[in-house]
């Protein structure tokens, strides 16, 4: 049986996506969250001109170096001077405070000499120094923050200056993670023979909260028919967005969970993806819950969650699927490829002349976590590509913590 391209399984996954309703949240909990509208300004910032330093608010037209004026009042930021300047004065200014009227230029205050009330200009002031124009940030209107922006701490300060209390945002899908296998313990067991730790959830819970969703633990299942489908039943019967199981996908006797699916009405669309590693890979539909079953094999597993979970989760938020792939050289040779797409493990590399390069890892075997923990990356190297060499650009797809 020939396997499905890795392209057209990621097309069917998108395909069967529709996107999570929204919810209003305060800004407090706003970051990384999909905003689900356009944030528009429903005001001038700033309201008012208004001084950029701490110095004199004067007309510009009395603004030669040496010539001295007559400080007429403050201007201070929440007090502003009510009176008009007139040829020949100026007020005391602080930052953000309004500029008064007859005035259009602000001196700093390190650039005059006083002496009482009177100022003497160290310097030439030219109309519009130092003044913030009203709506120089934004205007009544603008389009602040678009629509499917996912916030930022950046967004969030200028959403808050903007006087947005609360966002709407795209609901996070709701996701139940699962293993499986008679061998599988959690973390801090005392380990018997032949039992192995649960390690997948580890990393799939954090992978899969990070790219937005709310990730419930559904424990681990033994590899017995009847259980499984028991258990499978339940999580199923509570509707999640996304129900992904690890393990019991390939072709062993106790491999249940492809047809204890099947019966529990999960209409199948594929199994057996051409890639590397995760070739077990299953995805189907039940209801409005979307399914994976991940190959067990922990590389497998964080591979597949990667390549074809997370665009998922991204077409839940309504953002582009799209993983970050940028083309970089490699710091060393790789071999060639057979013919499933293989994601290579990978670290991306600063090079002597600060310019980033990629170094494939050659560990290839999928139960090696070791190898994987060294990465940062994937060079995704095509079916059948031939070996590259040091030097040539490949394909690398960035997971997100290989920039921070
Ligand atoms: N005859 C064939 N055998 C296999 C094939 C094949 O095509 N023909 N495919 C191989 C490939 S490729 C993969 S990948 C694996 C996937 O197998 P399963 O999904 O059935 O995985 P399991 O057998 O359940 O487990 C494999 C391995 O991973 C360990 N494991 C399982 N769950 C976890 C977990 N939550 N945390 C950590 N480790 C876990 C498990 O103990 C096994 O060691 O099949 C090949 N076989
Ligand atoms: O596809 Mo498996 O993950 O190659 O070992």
């Amino acid at each position: 049986m020939s396997l499905l391209p890795v392209a057209d399984a990621l097309k069917t996954i998108i395909d069967a996506i529709s996107p999570t309703k929204n919810e209003v949240v305060p800004l407090s909990q706003a970051n990384g969250r999909i905003l689900a509208h356009d944030i528009a300004a429903v005001f001038d910032q700033p309201p008012f001109d208004g001084s950029a330093m701490d110095g004199y608010a004067l007309n510009a037209t009395d603004g030669q170096l040496g010539a001295k004026l007559e400080v007429v009042g403050i201007s201070a930021a929440g007090e502003a001077f009510d009176g008009t300047l007139t040829t020949g004065q100026c007020t005391r200014i602080y930052t953000g405070a309004p500029m008064p009227k007859g005035a259009n230029a602000v001196i700093m205050q390190e650039k005059i000499t006083r002496d009482g009330d009177t100022i003497t200009l160290e310097d030439d002031v030219a109309a519009g120094q130092n003044v913030r124009d009203k709506g120089n940030d934004f205007a009544l209107g603008d389009v602040l923050v678009g629509m499917d922006t996912k916030l930022s701490p950046f967004h969030l300060a200028l959403a808050a200056a903007a006087n947005h209390p609360t966002l709407q945002v795209r609901k996070a899908p709701k996701m139940t993670l699962v293993a499986t296998g008679d061998e599988l313990v959690p973390p801090g067991a005392t380990l018997q023979k032949d039992q192995i730790i649960a390690s997948n959830g580890f990393g799939l819970t954090p992978l899969f909260t990070h790219f937005g969703a709310d990730v419930k633990d559904g424990g681990i299942i033994k590899d017995d028919r009847e259980t499984l489908k028991n258990e499978l039943k339940r999580l199923l019967d509570e509707k999640p967005d996304i129900l992904v199981t690890t393990g019991g996908a390939s072709v062993g006797d106790r491999d249940y969970v492809k047809e204890v699916l099947e019966e529990l009405g999960v209409d199948l669309s594929f199994w057996k993806i051409a890639v590397r590693p995760g070739k077990p890979l299953m995805f189907g539909t039940k209801g409005k819950t979307t399914i994976f079953g991940l190959p067990g094999n922990p590389v497998s597993a964080l591979v597949t969650g990667t390549v074809f979970v997370v665009p998922a989760i991204k077409a839940k938020l309504g953002q582009s699927p799209q993983h970050m792939v940028v083309q970089l050289p490699l710091t060393t040779d790789m071999s060639s490829n057979g013919p499933r797409q293989h994601y290579r493990r990978a670290k991306l590399v600063t090079k002597p002349d600060a310019t980033l390069g990629v170094d494939p890892n050659m560990q290839s075997d999928s139960a090696h976590l070791t190898s994987l923990s060294q990465s940062d990356s994937f060079v995704v190297q095509p079916p059948l590509c031939k070996g590259k060499a040091e030097g040539e650009l490949v394909d690398v797809l960035i997971m997100p913590w290989a920039v921070s």
